[in-house]
């Protein structure tokens, strides 16, 4: 790339819990011969997905606690300066946006500001959308509605989870929210990259009629009462205790709690245990092993409505390998 070349970038958006951060990684895999600038950005307030991410020879940078949707504007600004004064490492800049972030005005710099617009091009919005769980998703969740109307390429992924009359409903329901985008099926197996990278978002908002505005940045707008709860455990957890608490506690509580996300350091295992929920489907994984000289500690992250402190914080200590009996009852 020469000095004059805005650097391309490619914005991930998608409901919590869609599959950005899997779809992420198959891409740096499927990218490994260009030179991407990673930017995470999680509403939690320590970062779960950085140690998730797969590390190639990329840069990645971390923006947690906040949304860079509504906050974070300052820092991001920052940084979009320091890549650009790096320029000449960088072939691609890639943002996983928030599972709760408003698209359009994390794209808004891009588009409307034309300093940043001088050297960054927005190349493309994918959505990945939760072909289990988005109908629901869209009965409670106007984030989920907006990131689907926005986004140019949406990916109907996890198709493996349902069957085809399900895929086709979505579609039909996707086309409804946003006519003018490209839709793929997708799953963690089989993700359409040649067909996506290809797609520029140019040659797509070319379908979109003449009026269509491009977004205002939006000083503050809610997140409907979501919120994220944090944990730190320096103590080993015990895995058995972990999944039965924690399948119960999603079981009675799924409709409140939409994600959770952690690595567990678990007594005599050498690798980080990485645990992860969508709605109520848990999922527990080896990660990546740790090394001698790195302190080991669990991090967990919750997201959802009116989720109390207290009784997650009881909850977790009942699953630490040397909870107490008596903590257990
Ligand atoms: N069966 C199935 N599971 C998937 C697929 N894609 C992702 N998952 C699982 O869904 C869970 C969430 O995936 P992530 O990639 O972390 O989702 P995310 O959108 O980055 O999550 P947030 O950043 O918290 O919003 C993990 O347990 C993944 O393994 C898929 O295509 N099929």
């Amino acid at each position: 790339m020469t000095s004059t070349e805005p650097i391309p970038v490619t914005i991930i958006s998608g409901f919590l819990g869609a599959g950005k951060t899997t779809f992420l990684n198959k891409l740096i895999t499927r990218r490994k011969n260009y030179r991407l600038a990673v930017i995470e950005n999680e509403f939690g307030e320590i970062g779960i997905d950085g140690d998730l991410v797969i590390n190639e020879k990329n840069d990645l940078f971390e923006m947690n606690n906040g949304c860079l949707c509504c906050s974070l504007n300052q820092d991001f600004y920052a940084l979009l300066e320091s890549l650009w004064a790096q320029h000449d490492q960088y072939d691609e800049i890639v943002i996983e946006t928030t599972g709760i972030a408003d698209p359009a005005l994390v794209a808004a710099p891009f588009l409307t500001d034309q300093t940043v617009s001088r050297y960054f091009e927005l190349k493309r919005v994918i959505c990945l959308v939760d072909a289990r769980h988005i109908e629901t998703e869209l009965e409670v969740s106007d984030e989920a509605r907006k990131q689907i109307s926005f986004s140019d390429i949406l990916l109907i992924n996890k198709t493996d989870l349902v069957s085809l009359v399900d895929v086709q409903r979505i579609e039909k329901l996707l086309t409804a929210l946003n006519p003018f985008a490209a839709v793929f099926n997708a799953s963690k197996e089989n993700y359409p990259f040649d067909e996506l990278i290809s797609l520029d978002r140019m040659k797509i908002v070319q379908r979109r009629p003449k009026f269509s505005v491009a977004p205002q940045r939006v000083e503050s707008h809610s997140h409907h009462n979501l919120t994220s709860l944090s944990f730190t455990f320096q103590e080993a957890f015990n895995l058995q205790n972990f999944e039965l608490r924690m399948s119960m506690f999603l079981a009675f509580q799924a409709s409140d709690i939409y994600r959770m996300k952690g690595i567990l350091r678990v007594e005599g295992h050498p690798c980080r245990i990485i645990v992860q929920s969508v709605h109520n489907d848990l999922a527990i994984g080896f990660g990546e092993k740790w090394n001698d000289d790195e302190k080991r500690e669990s991090r967990l992250v919750f997201i959802g409505r009116k989720l109390n402190p207290e009784g997650f914080e009881r909850m977790l200590k009942q699953c630490l390998s040397k909870s107490n009996l008596s903590d257990l009852i």
